[in-house]
């Protein structure tokens, strides 16, 4: 016999298809205890932080703090690596992730004897193996535009200027739509109208696509432009928080000044600790 609880007479309606809470998604990249030994030196030591998706999380820090080194972990590309490091939920380096994160090094790779829309067409045969040409044609437009190269499709990249070689770069790193952007010092040597134009088209990529950004920097006005940062400095991460909220507990008017502050607070807990042993 069926016994029906809460005293209705008629069998219990259908259960929604799923009761369980949708699985929060992961972040775009976290990192527990993260350590990475390059040579007889350890560049990145016991890293924790999150970088949370669909944001732009800036990434700064003086020359040699180990930005790179963290970049080439997070796109897998970097040995001696320990600690937990999970990208887009997947331990970093895992073979799904290849087409799900676009990354561009500081010195852009592009081959200078073809078009721009021949390295485009290289690269996403690379890729997507064995599609035929015919059927990137419609994504390889929409990349041009994203970088407004459009005209400038059938230019031989030797030819381009350095602000048109890096955005050829990053339209390489758009192919296949990657959930996660990460870019190295994508505007060092532009100038500032160029730089302006980068950040405005990596605030549209960020919204557009909700693609997930990670911008490394060594200009702290750049701080500025992004959601979130992670300041860095020797191996360290300083702070990870928003450039309002830096600013506010620093109490200082600008992220370079929240940054020296907060340079001069490790410093002096360092020195805490020293005397105190
Ligand atoms: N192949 C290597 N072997 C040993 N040490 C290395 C190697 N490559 C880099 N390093 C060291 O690792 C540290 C971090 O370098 P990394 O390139 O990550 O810094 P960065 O913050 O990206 O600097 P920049 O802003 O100048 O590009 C530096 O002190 C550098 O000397």
């Amino acid at each position: 016999m069926m016994n029906y609880e809460n005293g209705s007479s008629g069998p219990p309606a259908d259960p929604p298809v799923s009761q369980a809470p949708p699985a929060p998604q992961a972040p775009a990249v976290r990192a527990d205890g993260l350590t990475v030994i390059r040579g007889p030196r350890t560049v990145l030591r016991g890293l924790d932080f999150t970088v949370p998706r669909g944001q732009i999380t800036g990434l700064l820090g003086p020359s040699g703090c180990g930005k790179s080194t963290l970049m080439r972990a997070i796109v897998g590309t970097q040995a001696k690596v320990a600690g937990t490091l999970e990208i887009l939920g997947s331990p970093a380096g895992h073979p799904t992730l290849r087409t799900r994160i676009g990354y561009v090094t500081q010195a852009p790779s592009v081959y200078d004897d073809l078009t721009v829309r021949q390295n485009l067409d290289y690269f996403t045969a690379i890729l997507a193996p064995g599609r035929p040409a015919s059927d990137h044609r419609h994504e390889i437009d929409r990349v041009l535009t994203d970088v407004d190269l459009t005209s400038h499709a059938d230019a031989l990249a030797g030819n381009l200027s350095g602000g048109q070689r890096s955005r050829v770069s990053l339209a390489v790193a758009l192919l296949g739509a990657p959930e996660l952007l990460v870019l190295d010092e994508p505007t060092v040597g532009l100038d500032p109208v160029l730089r302006r134009d980068l950040w405005n088209l990596f605030h549209s990529i960020a919204a557009t696509r909700g693609a997930t950004l990670l911008i490394s920097s060594h200009v702290m006005d750049e701080a500025e432009r992004c959601h979130r940062l992670l300041l860095m400095r020797e191996g360290e991460i300083l702070a990870d928080d928003t450039p309002d909220a830096l600013r506010t507990h620093t109490g200082s008017e600008t992220v370079e000044a929240a940054f020296l502050h907060l340079v001069d607070e490790a410093a002096t807990a360092a020195r805490e600790k020293e005397t105190t042993r």
